[in-house]
């Protein structure tokens, strides 16, 4: 497990939920070899516009040949000024990088990879990604359906959340809200304590203890109880308390990307002294040593120079060779110590109770958000309450073609541009999305599996909001009267579903894709902005279009939707010529004159433009 902090005492937690193989003797416990690791990245330098290519490129050392060993029985602490590697070393053990790696990371012997890690570790994350309209209770409820294995009853699912409850301190806000930004919750550290019982929900062995201690020191010292038990336990703090530093086994003490000292916690103070660095009275030992003063040149260049003369003693230490061996024992050659892992410690559920979690999970957080509710309510009724105000009830007379096309074109628009309105203020969607991220690299279900639970949760409330558009806006006593038949009626709210749909999943896409809500609401508006002038036909003729903006719009919905609704609308419609056209020439006796002149193929594609629409929404789905 590891522990990281950006002030006193909070912190945050990965854990390595290494297993120990045979009996709990110290030679039988799992053992995490980093040999000679170097990370390197790439960082852009200049203004954005300059784009990836054209910015300066800079390369940066992370880390500098880091070689360590992390054995199981023990608790490693990760220690070192901000900016000094902790968090990529941590990153590159949970294969969570991004720039180039070299050197090796074996755990028992076998090359660590992304698979690997999952399969025998459990990480918890820095930020706190939960859903605030859950309970504490509910929450880790949800996450043991989808963390233990698929046999697992409901009793031992309810028994293991009341385990880690008490063992976590969280008894007394069990049943409280997870909040967050806008309805409060339970406090940042019991935020942090759910984050940490979601991860030790995998420990079959976690004793249930009554204390229900709060604090920072209680928390390491459960991390302790279970490094004990034979596990591998890694941490990262920032400035511990000295009762929290007598928790830790081992110290790894870092500084600009490189070890200063990896080794015993007892004796830190001694290797520094004997190297001729003694620490003061009253000065913390690892601000003293490590810490690089940057408030000027002068203080930056004697801390930094202190700091490389102290690396260059540790790698030159006796301590350093010692592990520098023992790591190139079990890397280098490791037939010499055969070690097998069990991965069955960490057995997933099943597919189906992935997506049944899943499912109630989104419909419970769908169901609590009124704000969402509402929104999917009000936004067509005020759509229809506007149309209806606008054009009243629409005739049959020459000035009546306009109007339906402008209908046409608000039926194909407001339900996407609703869907945007729905997905992108909601405050529910960036954490449903950070909590998938977080279990999908946890590798507890797949992107189907989401998509799918995501798609037939939201599906009833897009069939309400769709009726509730349809019915009034088409039918001649609520809204303008359209087309006056039931299988036209049927045509038009299949229309507005899909695109209601695809609307939603396309919003979600965008999301998912750029994690700014703004710029997600812009990408989305612009698209179907675009989309609709290019591909609908309804504000230019297709025909009349340059080509290639022709060809464009045969890859979007609009230009099918509104072939079909304007077959649908104008198809065996009389239309009349009468005095109160007030001198409006009489071009169209019938709808099909219109349509002969503005989408000829509309009636004879009707079916195929169905189908492309069917087949375009469920594609969406699958995505
Ligand atoms: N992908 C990356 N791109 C650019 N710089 C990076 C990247 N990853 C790490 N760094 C840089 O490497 C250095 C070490 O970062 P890291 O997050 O590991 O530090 P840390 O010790 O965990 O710091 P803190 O305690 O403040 O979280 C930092 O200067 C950071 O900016």
């Amino acid at each position: 497990m590891i522990l990281k902090t950006n002030s006193r005492n909070k912190f945050t937690t990965r854990m390595l939920n290494c297993t120990a193989v045979g009996t709990k003797q110290d030679d039988d416990f799992p053992c995490l070899n980093l040999l000679g690791v170097n990370y390197d990245v790439k960082e852009y330098v200049g203004p954005w516009y300059k784009g990836a290519c054209f910015r300066y490129r800079r390369h940066k050392k992370v880390l500098r040949d880091v070689t360590v060993q992390f054995k199981g029985g023990e608790l490693t602490a990760l220690l070192g000024n901000s900016g000094s590697g902790k968090t990529s070393l941590l990153d590159i053990i949970a294969c969570r990088t991004s720039g180039k790696l070299t050197g090796k990371v074996y755990y028992q012997n076998q090359e660590m990879t992304s698979t690997l890690f999952q399969s025998i570790s459990a990480y918890v994350i820095q930020a706190d990604r939960l859903l605030a309209t859950l309970s504490v209770r509910e929450t880790l409820t949800y996450a043991a359906y989808l963390r233990l294995p698929g046999r697992s009853s409901k009793q031992e699912i309810k028994d293991q959340v009341q385990r880690v409850i008490i063992d976590m301190g969280l008894r007394q806000v069990s049943d409280s809200r997870i909040g967050g930004l806008i309805t409060r919750g339970i406090s940042g550290g019991e935020k942090r304590r759910v984050t940490i019982a979601i991860q030790l929900l995998q420990d079959p062995n976690e004793p249930t203890s009554g204390l229900d201690s709060h604090t920072a020191h209680y928390l390491v010292s459960k991390l302790a109880e279970i490094a004990h038990r034979g596990k591998i336990v890694i941490l990262t703090i920032h400035q511990p308390r000295s009762d929290i530093f007598d928790l830790f086994d081992q110290i790894g003490l870092m500084s600009v990307g490189e070890m200063a000292y990896f080794g015993k916690a007892g004796n830190l103070v001694s290797y520094f002294t004997n190297l001729g660095y003694p620490c003061p009275k009253y000065a913390n030992p690892l601000d003293h040593y490590i810490s690089v003063d940057r408030r000027n040149y002068e203080q930056q260049h004697n801390t930094l120079f202190r700091v490389h003369k102290l690396i260059d003693s540790y790698l030159d230490s006796q301590v350093c060779k010692a592990i520098r061996n023992d790591v190139i024992e079990e890397t280098i050659k490791p037939s010499r110590k055969k070690r097998s892992i069990n991965k069955n410690m960490i057995e997933t559920t099943s597919v189906f109770r992935a997506f049944f979690t899943l499912y109630r999970r989104l419909c419970v957080n769908l169901w609590r958000d009124r704000h969402n509710w509402l929104a999917r309510i009000y936004c067509p009724l005020f759509y229809v309450a506007v149309n209806v105000l606008y054009l009243q009830q629409i005739k049959d007379d020459q000035q009546s073609i306009q109007n339906r096309i402008g209908l046409i074109y608000n039926s194909i628009t407001v339900p996407f541009f609703g869907a945007i309105i729905v997905v992108i203020p909601s405050s529910k969607i960036p954490s449903i999305r950070d909590v998938f991220y977080r279990e999908r690299r946890d590798g507890l279900y797949s992107v189907t599996t989401f998509l799918i639970a995501y798609m037939l949760h939201v599906l009833p409330v897009q069939i309400f909001s769709s009726v509730l558009f349809s019915v009034t806006l088409y039918c001649n006593d609520s809204g303008v009267g359209m087309y006056n038949d039931i299988g036209r009626f049927g045509i038009y709210f299949g229309i507005v579903i899909s695109i209601m749909f695809i609307g939603e999943i396309t919003t979600m896409a965008i999301m998912g894709a750029v994690h700014n809500p703004g710029i997600a609401n812009t990408m989305s508006s612009l698209f179907v902005s675009a989309s609709v002038l290019v591909s609908s036909g309804l504000l230019r003729s297709l025909p009349n279009m340059l080509e290639g903006l022709q060809w464009l719009s045969y890859i979007t919905v609009f230009r099918y939707s509104s072939q079909i609704l304007a077959a649908n609308e104008f198809n065996k419609l009389n239309l009349t010529c009468t005095s109160s056209d007030k001198g409006t020439p009489c071009q169209y006796p019938s709808g099909d004159a219109f349509l002969a002149d503005f989408f000829p193929y509309a009636v004879g594609d009707l079916k195929i433009n169905i189908g492309i629409v069917v087949n375009s929404d469920t594609r969406q789905n699958v995505k």
